[in-house]
């Protein structure tokens, strides 16, 4: 595109998010086998004429046949993207498109993105209307104000499966959640506050009524617009909506209304509140400025202010972030899983008292652990629990099922809520919650971490992302012109970044003398130590990591893996007790599968597998599950006999002599590990469930799993990456993209695999 070269490098980074490999954020996949002939005739004709007629014979079939109980249109015309206006239809489909996806990521609902090129709500209710059959609910976004109203109402008339406008009522049910805590926490009854609105339009307005109908008094809350106050008699700039909510004020600005107000909700445009404004509130003044992209006024200024403030945003990178993406998946999810015929108030209200409840819930240890183990208590800092809280799924569907149940809009009722959990609870990948956590970890306590390779575009980029992201300081090694060249292209000011040049360096002196006290006795000259230090990139970075000058290294874009570990055991050594190894993580839908050892020791002895088969337990724990190793073979218990079999056996017997902590067994084949229905052949197995850590005979058969599943499997593959060696250093595939890197950054400088 003509403008790439004046965007910021987060902003090119966002646009080679979306372009790279499929240009997008979604694609369909097909559910059931497509591979033989007979699986075409039954997906398709003749076989698929027989739910057709079993359909029109009794509609309510088309749930059990086809995807319509689990799919969800998200639906706009483009008209108030964000916070950034009307950009119309087509614009917006990169918004709506980032809203399947978390519906998808968060709660396991199926969405798809329509965008319709109209302004007029006639047009757009008639072509919404005539898609009920396709979809089991509708999620409109970002169509702004008074059109949606006037759209909601009329589609939630005329359809008979929950239409929900997001801007509104999602955020509305966040806005309570945290509201309700806000004032719990400030000894404030619903009854007292007063309350100061900023922004009158979908998510304004809904805000507003919802305070007002969980207890606010209507007559103690003053709405404000572009023009100012809403007041009684009011005619500029005036519609329905915005005159249901009109006060009986003297005020006539939002400085007069702010002043002595104890809640201020923004639901406008950035900056529209100064410092003033907010010194004038009453004591413990709750701010939640929720203006997206930036907030009406910044945490950092209220806290200047009123150090008594509890402030929240709509953005992830301050503390208490009120968003809808806290809502709409998961209040989906429990509509479609009882089959609700709308969203009503009380689900909503259901939904925002869940929500706030888990806030002020002791976090448990699993959860601490999916955390990143960093505990969040209740408090000014968290009113509100993180998006990728993993109790989300469990807790807020069952809310929003209950409430539909109870007020009689729920077609196909839940019967045995304990399986309903345990089924919400497989639906979503632990892991995911890890990474997601793993990144907020780091951004709290920044790394600085040595990327070895900076000559390289793709590693450039990881390292710039790293920094601007927050994740710590990149340090840099090249040669110091080139480095720099390299920077210049991507937009950067390589003035701000620490560049080491290994021929030039300060540090080589020290570097050699230490090197050369370690290598004297294993044949290498002072002259050989300073060659190494001055021509091998993984040397020097090695000895910057060695000597402090980084927390964690990162290598292997541009050499062999055992090359690049070769190099790095020049001045490293393993973590003491430990046995360096490989682990590739497989990240499914709903599970997460650990191998090792897939990249360096080539025949482990017993003990060597009893060892990576503890660490890489260790390993599974910290990412959020609960090890059940199984030791891999061709064969099962002994069934066929084979030469190579002792060596799984034995290690087997070793771990059962370590009396360690986790499930373990073999020696068995995949299948039998991961198939529950053959498992049962084996009922002397001690594997509670299918394993989650596959420990390999060797690293022919392990390499080879590894990289056949990441070229021809469906999950996301991470790794390699290198365990047990005394300080953080990964070693990533040639193959690695930017953010293959910053991933593995990211989790080394966090400690979470190494
Ligand atoms: N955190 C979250 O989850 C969410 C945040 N939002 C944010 O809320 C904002 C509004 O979105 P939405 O309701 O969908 O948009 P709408 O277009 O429906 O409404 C915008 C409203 O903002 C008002 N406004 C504009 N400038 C000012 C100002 N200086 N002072 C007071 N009011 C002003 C407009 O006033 P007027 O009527 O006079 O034109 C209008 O009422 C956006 O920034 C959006 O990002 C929205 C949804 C969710
Ligand atoms: C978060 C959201 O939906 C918005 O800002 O429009
Ligand atoms: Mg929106």
């Amino acid at each position: 595109m003509a403008m790439q070269n004046d965007l910021r490098s987060s902003e090119r980074e966002a646009l080679l998010f979306h372009s790279e490999g499929r240009p997008g954020k979604i694609e369909i996949i097909a559910s059931k086998p497509m591979a033989t002939q007979r699986d075409l005739s039954l997906a398709y004709s003749p076989g698929v004429a027989v739910p057709v007629r079993a359909i029109a014979e009794d509609p309510a079939l088309a749930y059990e046949y086809t995807i319509k109980g689990n799919l969800v249109a998200v639906i706009t015309n483009g008209t108030a993207i964000l916070g950034l206006g009307n950009l119309g239809a087509l614009a917006s489909k990169p918004v709506m498109e980032g809203k399947a996806v978390l519906f998808k990521r968060f709660a396991d609902v199926d969405a798809i993105d329509l965008e319709l090129d109209t302004e007029d709500p006639d047009a757009f209710i008639n072509s919404v209307a005539l898609m009920e059959p396709s979809f089991g609910g509708i999620n409109l976004e970002d169509i702004k104000a008074p059109e949606c109203f006037i759209i909601e109402q009329a589609l939630r008339e005329r359809m008979n499966i929950p239409v929900f406008h997001d801007d509104q009522h999602g955020t509305a049910v966040i806005m309570a959640a945290g509201l309700i805590n806000a004032l719990h926490l400030t000894g404030r009854a619903m009854k007292d506050v007063k309350m100061v609105v900023n922004g009158a339009g979908a998510a304004a307005i809904a805000c507003t009524a919802l305070a007002k109908s969980i207890g606010i008094p209507g007559d103690q809350v003053i709405l404000c617009d572009s023009k100012g106050v809403i007041y009684r008699g009011r005619t500029d700039g005036i519609n329905q909506w915005k005159s249901a909510h009109a006060a009986e004020t003297d005020a006539r600005t939002l400085a007069d209304a702010m002043r002595g107000a104890d809640v201020f909700l923004g639901l406008s445009v950035e900056g529209a509140v100064s410092a003033e404004m907010v010194e004038s509130m009453a004591p413990r003044p709750i701010i939640f400025a929720l203006a997206n992209p930036n907030p009406e006024i910044l945490p950092e200024t209220v806290k200047a202010i009123r150090p008594d403030a509890i402030i929240a945003t709509g953005r992830s990178d301050y503390a208490n972030q009120i968003n809808n993406v806290l809502g709409f998946p998961y209040i989906f999810r429990g509509a479609l899983d009882v089959r609700a015929t709308t969203v009503n108030e009380e689900m909503k209200v259901a939904a925002a008292h869940a929500i706030a409840e888990l806030a002020r819930q002791r976090v448990p240890e699993e959860v601490a652990a999916a955390y990143g183990g960093k505990g969040s208590t209740f408090g000014p800092d968290y009113i509100i629990p993180a998006p990728f809280d993993p109790r989300l799924i469990e807790t807020v569907p069952i809310a929003v099922a209950r409430a539909a149940m109870a007020s009689g809009v729920a077609r196909r009722p839940i019967t045995d809520e304990t399986a309903y959990r345990s089924q919400l609870r497989a639906r979503l990948n632990p892991t995911t919650a890890v990474l997601a956590s793993a990144y907020e970890e780091a951004r709290s306590h920044p790394k600085r971490l040595i990327f070895t390779e900076a000559e390289e575009e793709t590693v450039l980029r990881a390292a710039i992302a790293f920094r601007e992201e927050g994740y710590g300081v990149p340090v840099l090694i090249g040669h110091a012109d080139r480095v720099r060249e390299g920077l210049d292209r991507l937009g950067c000011d390589a003035a701000e970044f620490e560049i080491h040049n290994a021929r030039v360096s300060p540090l080589i002196p020290e570097m050699v003398a230490r090197l050369y006290t370690r290598l004297q006795r294993k044949g290498f000259l002072h002259r050989d130590c300073l060659r190494l230090v001055n021509q091998d990139r993984n040397v020097f970075g090695a000895l910057l990591l060695d000597m402090g000058h980084g927390d964690a290294m990162i290598t292997g874009t541009t050499r062999h893996f055992r090359q690049s570990l070769d190099q790095v055991r020049l001045v490293l050594d393993p973590a003491e007790g430990h046995l360096p190894f490989g682990v590739h993580v497989l990240v499914g839908r709903s599970s997460t599968v650990f191998v090792a050892d897939t990249t360096v020791n080539e025949r482990p002895t017993a003990s060597e597998l009893a060892d990576i088969a503890q660490q890489t337990a260790t390993i599974a724990r910290r990412m959020g599950h609960a090890p059940r190793v199984a030791f891999l073979s061709y064969s099962n218990f002994g069934n066929p006999p084979g030469e190579w079999l002792e060596t799984s056996r034995e290690a087997v017997i070793l771990l059962d002599g370590r009396g360690v902590d986790f499930e373990f067994e073999g020696e068995m084949s995949p299948d039998v590990a991961l198939n529950s229905t053959l498992k049962r052949h084996y009922p002397f197995s001690r594997l509670t469930g299918p394993a989650n850590v596959l420990i390999m005979p060797g690293l022919q058969s392990a390499n080879i799993s590894a990289k056949l599943l990441k070229e021809l499997g469906s999950g996301a593959v991470l790794g390699p990456f290198l365990v047990g060696m005394e300080k953080p250093v990964q070693i990533a595939a040639m193959t690695s993209t930017a953010s293959d890197l910053l991933t593995m950054a990211v989790l080394a400088g966090a400690g979470v695999v190494c």
